[in-house]
C-alpha cells in the first residue's frame, strides 16, 4: 500500500507539550492549565493562573501560523461551536459540566499550509470504538493534553449493529470473560488431581451455570463502569452512538456532527461464520460466553484459539465436546510440535477431534437438537454447534469508503507504520486493522499513537517478538520464531526441547505431561522462538519474553540460576540440543561460548 510521509507533528501538539508558554503580548484569551509530565509517561495538570492577553502583532509567517495553532481556551458559554449546536439539551448539559470540570473547551485554528483559511474543530482527537486500542489512544492522548472524544455503542454481552459497550471486545466479549469461564471450567481437573494427594469428596462437586453467569456478568458491568471512569478521568468526553464518517474531519453521531483535526477507528472485529445452509442455527463466542445453560454435546468448528480455547472451557464444564478442523492440525502457524501436542493432551481430556473434516451444513430435528454434516459424514446430537472461524473487522457502515479510506479484501483498514490510512487526517489501530489482533498489540498501537500525534514523538509500534498465549487446557505460551521459521529466515539452528510428566502429575495420576522448547540460531546463540504447553505457560512467557526481546543467548539462559521445582526451570536447564538443522553450505554451527565470543556478548 501506499506509505505515506512520517507523521508531521504541527505547532499546536508542540505548543501543548512544551509546559507553560510565555504569554503572548496582549491576549485576551484565559488559560487555565498547563501539563507536567509525570514519571509514567501520563501528565498531570496544574492549575494556572489565568492570564489574559490581547491578540499579538506578529511580523513572521511562522509566528503567525504557530499562533494560530495554539490552543486557546474559550469559556463555552461565550463561544458556541458546531459541537455544542448539535447537542443535545442533556448531552449539552452533562458536556458543559465536564468540560469545566476538566478544562475549558478547546477551539483550534488550523492552517494546514499557511495558505488555506484556518479551520476550527471541535476537537484534536475524535476516536469511533472504546475498546482497548481506542480507550489507550484516546486517555494517553487526552493527558498529553489534546481536547478528546470517543463514541462507543451501548453495552451487550452481545456485539451487534446497534450494541458493544465501553471496554470493547477484550473486557466485555474477549480475554476478560474467557479467562473467568477458564477458571471456572479448571476445577474440574483440579478436583481430579487432588485425589491422590488425598483429598476425598462424599459427592461429585456440583457447578451451578447461573451463578457463573450472574457473577461474570457482574464483573463485566464493573469493568465497563471503570473504563467509562477512566475516559472520565482522562478529560476524554463519551458519546454513546454509532460513529460514521462524512468527511476527513468530521464524524456523525446518530446524526450529531463532530468535527476533529483527527479522527481514530478502532471498532475492533466481530466473529465470523461462513455461510453455509443451517448456519443460524451456530454459535459465535459472543453467544457462547453468555448461554443461559450448559451445552450438554457441543461441536466447536475451528482450530484457531477461539476452538482450542472454548473446548477447554466446556470440557472442564463437563460438556461432551468434538472439535472439527479442516486441517491435520490445530492452530495454524504455531509451532509444529505445540500443534502436535497440544492436540494429544486435549484428547486424553475427553476431547474428540474430527480432523480435515469441513462444515457444510447444520440440520435442526424436530426434537430441537442439531446435526453438522461435514465433507466425511454426519455428526448427531448436538445441543450447540460454536464457530470458532475466525473474526472479520467491523469496517461496514462507517463511511469509509466515500472518504478513500482503503480496506483489504477482507475488510481491514490499511495503515503505514504509524497507523495512518490512507486519508491523512484518519488513523486506525486494533483489530479493525487486522495486524496481530491481541489486546495488548492494540493498547502499544494506541499508545504509540498518542505520542505521535499528541507528544511530538513519531513513534511506531514494534511487532519484533509479541508474545502470545493460547488459554487451552493445558494452556500454550510462545514468543519469537517457530522450528519452522527459524529455519526458513536462519537456516542453521539448534532446536533444544523437554517433553516432561510434571511434579504434579507423579501423585495427582493424571496423564498431563509438559513441553517446552528453544530454537536458538546456530551463528549467533541467539534465543530465537520459545515455546510451551504446560501448566502455567501463560505466566511464564511473559517472564522469558523479556530475554527474547533482548536478543539474550542461549549462554544467558544457561547462565542463569533456575527456580527449583518449577516447570519453568527446564528453559534454564536445557544442555544438549536435541537436533541440530544445518542448511547453510560448509556450516557447523558454534558451540555457545564460542558465538558469545563472536558476538561481543
Ligand atoms: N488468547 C489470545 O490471545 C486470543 C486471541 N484471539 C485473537 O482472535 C483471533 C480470532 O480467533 P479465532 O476465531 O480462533 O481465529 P483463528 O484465525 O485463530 O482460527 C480460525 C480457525 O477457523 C478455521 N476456519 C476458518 N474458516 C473456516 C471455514 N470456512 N471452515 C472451517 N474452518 C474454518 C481456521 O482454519 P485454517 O487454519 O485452516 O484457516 C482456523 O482453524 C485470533 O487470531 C487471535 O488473534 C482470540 C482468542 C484468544
Ligand atoms: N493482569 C491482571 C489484571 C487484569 C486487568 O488488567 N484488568 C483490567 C480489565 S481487563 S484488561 C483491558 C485492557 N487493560 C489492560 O490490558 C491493562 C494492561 C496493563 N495493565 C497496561 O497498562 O498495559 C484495556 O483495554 N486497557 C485499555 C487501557 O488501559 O487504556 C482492569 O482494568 N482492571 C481494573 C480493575 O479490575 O479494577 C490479571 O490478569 O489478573
Amino acid at each position: 500500500m501506499r506509505q505515506l510521509p512520517p507523521p508531521q507533528i504541527n505547532s499546536t501538539n508542540r505548543c501543548l507539550m512544551g509546559g507553560p508558554h510565555p504569554p503572548a503580548q496582549g491576549s485576551q484569551t484565559s488559560i487555565s492549565y498547563i501539563y507536567t509530565k509525570a514519571r509514567d509517561g501520563d501528565r498531570k495538570r496544574t492549575n494556572m493562573a489565568t492570564t489574559s492577553f490581547t491578540a499579538p502583532k506578529l511580523s513572521s509567517p511562522t509566528l503567525q501560523t504557530l499562533y494560530r495553532n495554539l490552543p486557546v481556551s474559550v469559556p463555552l458559554p461565550k463561544t458556541r461551536s458546531s459541537f455544542s449546536r448539535h447537542l443535545s439539551p442533556s448531552i449539552s448539559r452533562f458536556h458543559h459540566h465536564h468540560l469545566h470540570r476538566h478544562r475549558l473547551f478547546s477551539v483550534r485554528a488550523e492552517s494546514e499550509n499557511g495558505a488555506e483559511p484556518p479551520r476550527h474543530y471541535d476537537f484534536d482527537l475524535f476516536t469511533i470504538g472504546a475498546g482497548s486500542g481506542g480507550v489507550r489512544a484516546s486517555r494517553f492522548a487526552a493527558n498529553f493534553g489534546a481536547s478528546v472524544a470517543v463514541c462507543e455503542l451501548p453495552f451487550s454481552t452481545i456485539s451487534s449493529e446497534t450494541t458493544g459497550g465501553v471496554g470493547g471486545t477484550c473486557v466485555l466479549r474477549g480475554c476478560v470473560p474467557k479467562k473467568l469461564m477458564v477458571y471456572a471450567s479448571k476445577y474440574s481437573h483440579e478436583f481430579d488431581e487432588s485425589n491422590g494427594f488425598g483429598w476425598k469428596y462424599d459427592a461429585e462437586p456440583k457447578h451451578d451455570w447461573s451463578t457463573l453467569m450472574a457473577n461474570k456478568n457482574a464483573e463485566l458491568q464493573r469493568l465497563t463502569g471503570i473504563y467509562k471512569n477512566i475516559l472520565n478521568n482522562a478529560g476524554v468526553i463519551l458519546i454513546e452512538g454509532r460513529g460514521k464518517i462524512v468527511d476527513p474531519h468530521t464524524v456523525d453521531v446518530d446524526g450529531k456532527l463532530y468535527t476533529a483535526r483527527h479522527i481514530l477507528i478502532s471498532v475492533g472485529g466481530r466473529p465470523f461464520i461462513p455461510e453455509i445452509t443451517g448456519s443460524e442455527y451456530a454459535i459465535d463466542s459472543d453467544a457462547a460466553l453468555d448461554l443461559p445453560s450448559k451445552p450438554e454435546k457441543v461441536a466447536i468448528v475451528g482450530g484457531g484459539y477461539i476452538a482450542l480455547e472454548f473446548a477447554g472451557i466446556f470440557n472442564g464444564l463437563t460438556s461432551e465436546v468434538h472439535i472439527f478442523i479442516r486441517q491435520k492440525k490445530v492452530l495454524r502457524g504455531f509451532d509444529e510440535e505445540i500443534r502436535d501436542f497440544v492436540g494429544e493432551q486435549m484428547s486424553l481430556r475427553g476431547i474428540e477431534f474430527h480432523t480435515e473434516e469441513s462444515p457444510q451444513a447444520i440440520v435442526k430435528s424436530a426434537d430441537g437438537s442439531l446435526s453438522l454434516k461435514t465433507n466425511k459424514g454426519t455428526v448427531e446430537g448436538f445441543s450447540h454447534i460454536m464457530f470458532a472461524t475466525g473474526r472479520r473487522p467491523n469496517t461496514k457502515n462507517l463511511g469509509l469508503e466515500s472518504v478513500g479510506v482503503k480496506m483489504n479484501k477482507n475488510g481491514a483498514i490499511e495503515v503505514d507504520e504509524y497507523s495512518r490510512t490512507t486519508v491523512p487526517s484518519i488513523w486506525a489501530v486494533g483489530d479493525v486493522t487486522d495486524r496481530i489482533n491481541l489486546t495488548p498489540v492494540a493498547l502499544m498501537e494506541g499508545g504509540a499513537l498518542a505520542k505521535t500525534l499528541f507528544q511530538n514523538e513519531p513513534t511506531k509500534p514494534d511487532y519484533r517478538a509479541v508474545p502470545s498465549a493460547v488459554f487451552s487446557q493445558p494452556p500454550i505460551g510462545q514468543v519469537g520464531l517457530t522450528e519452522e521459521q527459524a529455519i526458513k529466515e536462519y537456516g542453521d539452528i539448534d532446536v533444544y526441547t523437554a517433553n516432561f510428566r510434571p511434579l504434579k502429575a507423579t501423585l495427582s495420576g493424571l496423564p498431563d505431561r509438559v513441553f517446552m522448547k528453544l530454537v536458538v540460531c546456530a551463528e549467533t546463540n541467539k534465543v530465537l522462538g520459545l515455546h510451551m504447553c504446560g501448566e502455567d505457560s501463560a505466566e511464564i512467557v511473559q517472564g522469558f519474553a523479556v530475554a527474547v526481546k533482548a536478543g539474550l543467548t542461549k549462554a544467558d539462559f544457561d547462565a542463569t540460576v533456575g527456580v527449583h521445582p518449577t516447570s519453568a526451570e527446564e528453559f534454564v536447564t536445557m544442555r544438549t540440543p536435541t537436533r541440530k538443522i544445518r542448511q547453510k553450505p560448509d556450516s557447523e554451527g558454534k558451540t555457545g561460548l564460542e558465538a558469545k565470543a563472536a558476538a561481543g556478548v
